[in-house]
């Protein structure tokens, strides 16, 4: 990835000045908490950066997509309590104390900021998205935001693909001098770079999840880069289906048959080697407790494709091992249920146990990766899921390309 004309956030020197850092703490939440907070952690050493060069650290965020108005289901305290928790027990730094002041901005946010400890305060501001200008990318509410900070950090990898105030239309206010991209962004940027700069073949990839239709694009351009694809998930079944095999009641996107046949077509006219399920984990439906196992590639009538099969699980796995790069999005199955999660499962530990270079992008297949304990085994764990899709099906992200210098912002 080209980070010509970006600075980074330790190349400014930000003793007593203010800091607005745009993070992506778009987490989960299960009654009220936090549900994963891999995120905030990853967002941790920018933060803990910033303290200790002395900052007024200001964090913003969306959470969900509340839609430009105030709803308390989308506060970001949650968020703002992990975060001080965080803090404290994942960090060297002590009594590092979390104000948040419960709205986005105006002058009682920067009175408080006015007020605020470096090294011993951390601001979070209440989720960007309550605020119509947000998504928008409203200038009026971009300068607004601006006007807390003497800097802009951006390191909300996440959200680099949403040309939105906080991420893109913000950097109008900071000179070159002023804005910088945050530690997890550069993170990110090499981690993903690396597989779009001549990556180590044969490279793999691995693609899950519920849509045909919302991966298309990246299938398309794996297709000039890979030496496989191994599809699970729902999305195996459209294929399944252009092929003609019997998908029973699996989920098939009728409109995208098409479209599947034609990658289909183009991976065999390029040599690139597609696998699909040569078996599966059905039943009569999503709520059923027990799988069968299918003898052959044939879903039956009746029943629903829920995750792939035992042979399947090996013949993925073997791939995965004999490549020397592999990319792994979208879980191959309904892993949130046990009896559908053994595919998924089985895929993240031979990811782990691969001696190639392994990357997981997408909430789900890391929410997996997460869940198996596996996460410590994989060489880049991306915290993007669209954003980490359209890099590396080659679109240049609005908040990075924003962060160079004098790039004309619209
Ligand atoms: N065979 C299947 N039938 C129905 N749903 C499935 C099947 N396999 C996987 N899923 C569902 O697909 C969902 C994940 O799809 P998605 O495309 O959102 O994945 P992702 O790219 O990892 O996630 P994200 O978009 O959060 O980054 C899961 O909730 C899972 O239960
Ligand atoms: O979860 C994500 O992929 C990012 O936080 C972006 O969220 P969005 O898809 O609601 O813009």
């Amino acid at each position: 990835m080209d980070t010509t004309g970006i600075k980074f956030v330790d190349e400014l020197d930000l003793n007593e000045k203010r800091v607005l850092i745009r993070v992506d703490f778009n987490t989960p939440l299960k009654d009220g908490e936090v549900a994963d907070d891999t995120r905030i952690r990853a967002a941790l050493p920018t933060i803990v950066h910033c303290l200790e060069a002395g900052a007024k650290v200001i964090l913003c965020s969306h959470l969900g997509r509340p839609k430009g108005k105030v709803n308390p289901k989308y506060t970001m305290e949650p968020v703002a309590a992990r975060l001080a928790q965080l803090l404290d027990t994942d960090t060297l730094l002590y009594d590092v104390e979390v104000v948040f002041p419960e709205a986005v901005v105006g002058p009682d946010v920067a009175e408080l900021i006015a007020d605020l400890k470096p090294r011993h305060q951390v601001m979070l501001l209440e989720n960007l998205r309550f605020e119509p200008g947000e998504e928008s990318g409203d200038d009026a509410f971009a300068r607004e935001l601006a006007e807390l900070a003497d800097f802009y950090v951006n390191d909300a990898f996440g959200a680099a693909h949403r040309a939105h105030a906080s991420v893109y239309t913000i950097n109008k206010f900071f000179d070159r001098n002023h804005k910088a991209a945050g530690l997890l962004m550069r993170a990110e940027l090499q981690g993903l770079g690396r597989l779009l700069q001549r990556p180590e073949k044969p490279f793999v990839a691995v693609v899950g999840g519920a849509k045909v239709s919302d991966k298309l694009g990246v299938l398309m351009s794996l297709l000039d880069k890979v030496d496989e694809i191994l599809i699970g998930g729902a999305m195996a079944y459209t294929f399944l289906a252009a092929q003609g095999v019997g998908v029973g009641e699996s989920l098939v996107e009728r409109d995208f048959i098409d479209q599947a046949t034609s990658i289909l077509n183009r991976a065999k006219a390029q040599g690139v080697k597609l696998r699909l399920p040569v078996d599966h984990r059905v039943a009569p439906s999503f709520e059923a407790t027990e799988a069968t196992i299918t003898d052959d590639n044939i879903v039956p009538g009746g029943t629903m494709g829920l995750d792939i099969g035992p042979r399947t699980a090996e013949e993925y796995g073997r791939a995965i091992a004999r490549a020397s790069t592999i990319f792994w999005n979208g879980p191959m199955g309904v892993f949130e249920k046990p009896a559908f999660a053994e595919g998924t499962f089985s895929v993240a530990r031979a990811m782990a146990d691969a001696e190639g270079y392994t990357v997981v992008g997408g909430g789900d297949s890391l929410a997996a990766i997460e869940k198996a304990g596996l996460a410590e085994s994989i060489d880049h764990v991306s915290t993007g899921g669209g954003a980490s899709l359209e890099l590396l099906e080659g679109k240049s992200l609005p908040g990075i390309d924003a962060l160079r210098a004098n790039y004309p912002i619209d």
